[in-house]
């Protein structure tokens, strides 16, 4: 499946600026720290442009003119230029590196919240392995730039600036020379770096690829072992890390092609010195000293060149980073409070309206069509019908994980679109089949982190029949929680999620039954728990067993979207319909 952020290829291509512009609102909050570090690079460039220029003096002057006490104050001040320097530029690295982790942080944080409240049509198209490497990799990429000191980048340039000002104040002949090495240069790192950046975007796309593959695999261990998936399984995965191998080494290639070159015209700049600097010696136009100094200079001037091109490497990974957390923070958030929602009163009586509604997952293929039926506060409704007949999209809608794309939905007379998110979640408990445990306490998975006391955790688990067997685990409600649940049973997980319900006491209940079979015994707790859940609420029961839905007030049974049959069970056994025939088959099954 293509994915929206594949389709952003071409952001490889978007300008390095705009993408810095998405920087600034985070940069801004730590504006001090980096007006300090940025006021730092004026002193840190002179120190370092300096030092030549004291080494010229020390040959032309001192050592030329046998002056000891004069070298030696010159080596004294040498040392302490040295020494401010490094301080400086220690300090500089600091403020810089707090500030980057910062960000990253900040940019970590916003990127879960925004993913968080993304649409579930979203989630539908994007691998989870995909949204993981972006959170992880991706952001520990952009948190690499301030890590390895990338952004002295700034400081390198001031550098190449006060070298080339301090050059041309001392020979004009010799400044021009090397400053006019450093447009073929640039020119070069530039090349490098477009070639980098598109291999290195590629390359982060393959490990995204690669780890959805691992991700698959590892939840779906069990069944790649039932179904001895394991040979065609690594013979994919092998593939897919070929194709990354691959693309990393194209990224290693223009890496170290740029060193190398900028190394071959660094010592070609000392041989041109040297070539044009010692004939003006031998010719009396230029002394040993400014032959020195400019050596030196030479040197400065690449050094920041080359660590350029080193720390391009790693700016260019926070770019492709940057482009492609960008891909999701730009992923609009579909589902949305209203600007001035509407609020269910505590009164709220839990009646549900669909007025007309259809929907489909895709522009055209629709999967529910004009359904339109009301429940009463406090009535029980089933909801039955061949697989894939549009029960679970029903739900989908009424909790707003989608939105209808025609007709409305309503809770006691209010568009549940002008509502907010938080108070439509507060009146409708959604029970599914697959209930999802996160790791923590027992306790926790009750609340799910919610202002809920021991006692009333307590309370809502003995009214579903599971208080008891909580006490019996190891720490009671204490008791951590394993992967997904894996130390519970299916039932306690049901009763569990029931506890979940119970303690928020919403006015309507929607609950996917769960298709698995139970002994005997816990399905009897099950049914209680539910008769005690059920009262005194509105409920939409999604039914895979026609024997549990029996007592329900009404029944409405779904074909292809539509609402085709509804009524009571008598009622619809009556009318000997699809309901009757359904309802047959299944005792048939159950007797046979
Ligand atoms: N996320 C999705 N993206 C695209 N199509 C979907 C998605 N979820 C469901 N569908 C399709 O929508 C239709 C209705 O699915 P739905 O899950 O609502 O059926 P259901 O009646 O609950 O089925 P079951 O009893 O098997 O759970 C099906 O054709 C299904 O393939």
């Amino acid at each position: 499946m293509v994915t929206l952020i594949e389709k952003k290829d071409d952001r490889a291509n978007q300008s390095d600026w705009r993408l810095l512009r998405r920087l600034k609102p985070y940069a801004s909050r730590y504006r001090l720290d980096l007006i300090v570090a940025l006021s730092l690079l004026a002193p840190l460039s002179i120190a370092n442009a300096i030092q030549p220029v004291l080494v010229q003096k020390a040959i032309d002057g001192p050592i030329k003119n046998n002056d000891i006490i004069g070298l030696r104050w010159l080596c004294l001040v040498l040392l302490l230029t040295v020494a401010a320097r490094l301080m400086l530029q220690a300090w500089e690295g600091f403020l810089v590196q707090k500030v980057g982790q910062r960000i990253t942080a900040d940019i970590r944080n916003d990127l879960f919240h925004h993913i968080t409240q993304l649409s579930t049509s979203f989630f539908d198209r994007t691998p989870v392995g995909r949204l993981v490497t972006r959170l992880t990799s991706d952001v520990e990429a952009l948190g690499d730039v301030f890590a390895t000191g990338a952004v002295g980048i700034f400081s390198d340039l001031a550098s190449i600036g006060v070298i080339a000002i301090v050059m041309f104040l001392m020979r004009w002949d010799l400044a021009l020379m090397l400053v006019l090495l450093i447009f073929p240069i640039t020119g070069l790192i530039v090349y490098f770096q477009y070639e980098y950046r598109k291999a290195n975007f590629k390359a982060r796309e393959r490990l995204s690829e690669l780890n959805s593959i691992l991700q698959e695999n590892i939840i779906g261990v069990g069944i790649v072992q039932l179904f001895r998936r394991q040979g065609k399984n690594s013979e994919q995965h092998q593939k897919v890390n070929d194709r990354y191998l691959r693309q990393v080494n194209k990224t290693i290639f223009h890496d170290s092609a740029v060193s190398a070159v900028l190394e071959w015209i660094a010592f070609m700049a000392i041989g041109g010195v040297l070539w044009i600097g010692g004939g003006q010696v031998v010719q009396n136009n230029l002394t040993f000293g400014e032959l020195s100094a400019f050596i030196l200079f030479s040197q400065q001037l690449f050094n920041p060149l080359r660590q350029l091109a080193e720390k391009f490497t790693v700016i260019q990974s926070g770019f492709t980073a940057i482009e492609r957390i960008n891909g999701i923070m730009d992923q609009p958030i579909e589902v949305r409070d209203p600007d001035q929602p509407m609020h269910l009163p505590a009164t709220s009586q839990g009646e549900i309206r669909f007025e007309h509604v259809t929907f489909g997952y895709k522009p055209g293929d629709y999967v529910l069509k004009d359904l339109d039926f009301a429940i009463a506060p406090g009535e029980k409704v089933a909801l039955v019908g061949p697989t894939g007949a549009g029960k679970s999209s029903v739900i989908r809608l009424l909790s707003r994980l989608y939105e209808p794309n025609q007709g409305r939905i309503l809770i006691d007379g209010v568009d549940i679109r002008d509502l907010a998110q938080q108070d439509l979640r507060r009146h409708l408990g959604v029970i599914l089949q697959d209930v999802f445990l996160f790791s923590g306490d027992v306790r926790t998975n009750i609340s799910l982190g919610e202002d809920y006391s021991q006692a009333e955790a307590i309370a809502a688990a003995k009214m579903m029949n599971i208080d008891e067997f909580i006490r019996d685990l190891p720490q009671g409600y204490e008791t951590q929680v394993r992967q997904r649940g894996s130390n519970l049973s299916g039932g306690q997980k049901q009763l569990l999620a029931f506890a979940r319900a119970a303690i928020r006491s919403p006015k309507i209940l929607v609950l996917d039954e769960a298709t698995s079979s139970l002994d005997v015994g816990t399905e009897y707790l099950i049914q209680q728990a539910l008769e005690r859940l059920l009262e005194g609420r509105t409920a939409i029961i999604i039914a895979h067993r026609l024997s549990t839905i029996r007592n329900v007030d009404r029944i409405l049974v779904l074909k292809q979207g539509e609402v085709v049959e509804m009524g009571s069970h008598d009622q619809l056994m009556n009318a000997d319909g699809m309901y009757a025939s359904l309802y047959q088959l299944e005792m048939m099954n159950a007797v046979s």
